[in-house]
C-alpha cells in the first residue's frame, strides 16, 4: 500500500547516514517509486519529484530548522498540491435540485455516507431529500429511514419495489415536488457475491434515467491498491465526478485515495472519521498528507525528529561536541543511548583534563538514573523552538512544560541547570580548538 511505502520512506530519509543531497536522491526514488505503484500519473510523479528536488536542494532552511525537517516541510507542501492544494472543496449546489449519486461497494459506507451528507446540508439550510435505492442488503432501507429522522431529511423509499432505478426516478420524482435542494440517492454495493457487473450495469441505468448531477465514489479507506481498478470500473460506468473516503478513523490512512484520484481525476470532497452522523469532515489536502507521510501534524514530526535522534550515534555526537554545539536535541539523544555510552561527564572524560573547566572534575553533571527517564519527558514536551533555543524557557514555559511532561517545575529547573552548564563546558571546549585538533577532530567549526 503507498502509505506503508511512503511512511517508510520518510523514516529511511530521516534516519539515514547518507549526505544531504543523497538522501534527497534516495527518498525521490522511494517517492516515485511509491506514487507509480499506485498509479499515479506518470508526468505528474516527474513533476513532483523535480519540484521537490528544486527546492530541496536550493532553499535554505529559516534558522533553528534543520535540513532535513525543511525537505520533510518541503514533500509535505507539495503532496499537498497534488491533492488540491490549500483549497477547500466547493461543496454548494451549482443548481436546484442538486441530485447527488452516491455509489461504491458493499459495505465501503455509503448509506452511513448518504445520512452525513444529508446532516451536513440540512445544517447549512438546505432541504434535502434521501432516496433509499439499495434494494439488495436488507436493512439499508430501514437505516436510511432512521438517518433521514436523525439528520432533519425527508425520506423516499419503497420496499415493495425491487427495482433500483425505479425507485431511483420516483423519488427523484417526489422530492422535486417537495422542492427539495438537494436530493441524495444510496444505491446497492452487492448484486450476489463477486457479480460486480450487475451492480455496474444498474449505477450506470440509473444514471442514464436519473441524469444525476454528481456521482459521489464511496471509498472505504483501507481498500488500498484495488482503489485504483475499482474507481476506474464506476467511472467507465457512471463518470465520477467527486470522492468520498470513509474510515479514516480507523487504523487504515487512506492509501486508496491516490489511486482513486489517480483514476478518475475527482477531487476528494469529504473524510468520513466515524460511524456517528456528524463524523464526516470536508476534505482537507495537508491535513491529509500528513496523515500520508505518517507525520500527523507537525508534533508528530517533532516526535519523529526526536526519535531519529534516539539513533544518533556515537561519532556524531562526539563531532557535535567537539563543534561545541549543543542544543536540547544533543542532549536528548545522549540522554537516549545513556546506557550504551555513559554520561556526559564520561565522554567528556575521553578529552584531556587540560581543556576542562572545573565543574567536569565534579559531581555537578552526574546524573542519576531516575532522573534521565524524568527528563526525556520533560524534552519531550517542550516546543520546536524551545528544544533548538532553551533559553527562550521562562516560568510560564517551564510550567506547561511541567504539565506536559507529568513532572514538575523544579524537575524542569534542573534540567535546565544541567543544560545551561554542559553549553558553558561546549562554550570553553570550543575556544579550546588546538587540543581538539590534538584528539583529532579536524572539522573544528569557528
Ligand atoms: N469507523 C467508521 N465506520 C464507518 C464510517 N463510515 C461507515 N462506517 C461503518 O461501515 C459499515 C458499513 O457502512 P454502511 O453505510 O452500512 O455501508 P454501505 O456501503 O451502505 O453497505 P452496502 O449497503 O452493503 O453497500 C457500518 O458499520 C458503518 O457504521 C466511518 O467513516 N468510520
Amino acid at each position: 500500500m503507498v502509505l506503508e511505502g511512503l511512511r517508510n520512506a520518510v523514516t529511511k530519509f530521516l534516519k539515514g547516514g547518507s549526505t544531504y543531497k543523497d538522501s534527497v536522491e534516495e527518498f525521490i526514488k522511494d517517492l516515485q517509486r511509491e506514487l507509480i505503484k499506485s498509479d499515479v500519473n506518470i508526468k505528474l510523479v516527474k513533476e513532483l519529484s523535480e519540484n521537490i528536488k528544486k527546492k530541496a536542494l536550493e532553499e535554505e532552511p529559516p534558522s533553528g530548522i534543520s535540513r532535513k525537517e525543511w525537505f520533510i516541510k518541503i514533500v509535505y507542501d507539495e503532496l499537498s498540491n497534488l491533492f488540491g492544494g490549500d483549497t477547500t472543496p466547493d461543496v454548494e449546489p451549482k443548481k436546484i435540485p442538486w441530485i447527488i449519486l452516491l455509489v461504491g461497494v458493499q459495505g465501503s459506507g455509503k448509506t452511513t455516507t448518504a445520512g452525513k451528507l444529508a446532516s451536513f446540508y440540512v445544517k447549512k439550510g438546505y432541504k434535502v431529500g434521501l432516496v433509499a435505492a439499495d434494494t439488495y442488503r436488507p436493512g439499508a432501507y430501514e437505516q436510511l429511514k432512521m438517518l433521514s429522522n436523525l439528520s432533519g431529511a425527508m425520506f423516499y423509499g419503497d420496499q415493495n419495489n425491487n427495482k433500483a432505478e425505479e425507485i431511483s426516478i420516483n423519488g427523484v420524482e417526489y422530492f422535486k415536488n417537495k422542492n427539495a435542494d438537494i436530493i441524495i440517492i444510496d444505491t446497492a454495493g452487492r448484486h450476489g457475491y463477486g457479480n460486480e457487473k450487475s451492480l455496474l450495469d444498474e449505477m450506470r441505468n440509473i444514471s442514464n434515467k436519473v441524469k444525476p448531477d454528481e456521482v459521489i465514489l464511496v471509498l472505504d479507506s483501507s481498500i488500498g491498491q484495488k482503489a485504483f481498478d475499482l474507481a476506474k470500473q464506476f467511472h467507465e460506468t457512471t463518470p465520477i465526478g467527486s470522492i468520498i473516503v470513509t474510515k479514516l478513523d480507523g487504523t487504515a490512512k487512506g492509501g486508496g485515495v491516490l489511486s482513486a484520484i489517480a483514476a478518475t481525476g475527482a477531487r476528494v470532497k469529504f473524510i468520513g472519521t466515524g460511524e456517528k452522523i456528524d463524523e464526516l469532515e470536508l476534505f482537507n489536502p495537508s491535513k491529509f498528507v500528513s496523515r500520508l507521510l505518517g507525520l500527523g501534524d507537525l508534533d508528530a514530526l517533532l516526535e519523529k525528529i526526536k526519535s531519529v535522534q534516539d539513533n544518533i550515534n556515537i561519532e556524531k555526537l562526539q563531532e557535535d561536541l567537539a563543534k561545541g554545539k549543543i542544543t536540547m536535541r544533543t542532549l536528548y539523544a545522549q540522554l537516549k543511548s545513556l546506557r550504551k555510552m555513559g554520561p556526559f561527564s564520561k565522554i567528556l572524560q575521553m578529552l584531556p583534563t587540560s581543556s576542562l573547566p572545573v565543574q567536569i572534575k565534579n559531581e555537578q553533571l552526574k546524573i542519576g538514573e531516575e532522573k534521565v527517564d524524568k527528563w526525556l519527558h520533560i524534552i519531550e514536551s517542550m516546543t520546536y523552538e524551545e528544544l533548538d533555543n532553551p533559553d527562550i524557557i521562562d516560568r510560564k514555559r517551564m510550567r506547561r512544560i511541567a504539565i506536559g511532561s507529568g513532572t514538575s517545575i523544579e524537575d524542569v529547573k534542573d534540567l535546565i541547570v544541567y543544560y545551561k552548564n554542559l553549553k558553558a563546558i561546549m562554550k570553553r571546549i570550543k575556544r579550546d580548538r588546538g587540543i581538539l585538533k590534538k584528539l583529532g577532530m579536524q572539522n573544528i567549526e569557528d
